[in-house]
């Protein structure tokens, strides 16, 4: 239905229906949407929560995932989606783009554009992808700071922190930066880059009392698990964050080579979303009603002649 209509658009706020579907009973999966038609598909699928990733977002617009796009470039990612699924979403927020003020920033503006929460690293610029070798952090106090700057910004968004510790620092590093990010006001933590069923089991056993997010990227450092695999370990979020793009990247080489050696797109129809189906999942019929009821509700107080 269209987000135009104040009474289709949810009332509680984003942040707030995050965290009740994050404390309910089970883990909150959250496949990554990477732009407003994704995220629709993934809500029509079932999905009541979505993920936006910074890898996607980056690799969307062409640039690698470096930490060096903006706020406002995000918040135009999360507005569409929150405008285009109604659905809470998750928002990943790199570093912060900076310092306490900065990460402040980020959360108000992130939380304005309709966000229910957002994950903080800490990594020093240029970040790298959790999953990649050589990565440097912040020291543990100024991540806290961070937090702690986050946390006093949010009104109702979720904040999570993330550390990238286990490959840095190793597995005690990265339990004791978590506990203290806890501390410092998180409320729950994604530790990044585990590598095993024994390491996912023993970072909740950690911390037994924070909700954990599971990253299951491919093509990275954790081998495969299910979503129920991940809640039988005792995580409460599980995100999928490139996948959409990472298909959809694919179809769209596929279609230009084909284009090229084809002269024309007839050969790969069958592989195309139609024109009724886009109409479809984006709602026009329900836009064009929407502009026909109101135009007919004021003709007769505004008679042309
Ligand atoms: C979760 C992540 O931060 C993201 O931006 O989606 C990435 C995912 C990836 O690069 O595969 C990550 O650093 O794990
Ligand atoms: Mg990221």
């Amino acid at each position: 239905m269209p987000y135009l209509t104040a009474n289709n658009f949810p009332t509680e706020p984003a942040g707030k229906r995050f965290r009740a579907a994050l404390n309910r009973p089970g883990i909150y999966q959250l496949p990554g949407a990477h732009n407003g038609q994704a995220a629709i598909q993934a809500g029509n699928a079932g999905f009541d929560g979505l993920y936006l990733s910074g890898a996607a977002m980056t690799a969307s617009m062409g640039l690698p995932d470096l930490g060096i796009i903006t706020v406002d470039e995000v918040a135009f990612f999360i507005r569409q989606i929150a405008r285009a699924s109604g659905l809470p979403l998750l928002v990943d927020g790199d570093t912060g783009y900076g310092e306490a003020l900065n990460v402040m920033h980020m959360v108000r503006t992130f939380e304005d554009a309709g966000a229910g929460a957002v994950h903080l690293e800490d990594q020093v610029l240029p970040k790298k992808c959790g999953h990649l070798n050589g990565k440097s952090l912040v020291s543990p106090t100024e991540m806290a700071a961070k937090v702690a700057a986050a946390a006093k910004a949010a009104r109702e968004m979720v904040i999570v922190a993330r550390t990238d510790a286990v490959g840095v620092d190793g597995f005690d590093a990265a339990v004791d930066r978590a506990k203290l990010y806890v501390e410092s006001g998180a409320e729950a933590i994604f530790p990044e880059g585990l590598t095993s069923r024994d390491m996912f089991e023993k970072f909740k056993t950690a911390l037994p009392d924070t909700p954990l997010l599971a990253n299951m990227t491919e093509f990275g450092k954790t081998p495969f698990f299910t979503a129920s695999e991940f809640e039988e370990m005792g995580y409460k979020m599980v995100i999928w964050p490139v996948s959409s793009l990472r298909v959809a990247n694919k179809a769209q080489a596929e279609l230009y080579a084909s284009i090229r050696e084809h002269g024309g797109t007839r050969e790969m129809l069958d592989r195309m979303q139609t024109r009724q189906e886009l109409y479809d999942t984006i709602g026009l019929d329900a836009y064009e009603a929407l502009d026909a009821s109101i135009v007919k509700t004021i003709v007769p107080v505004m008679p042309d002649s």
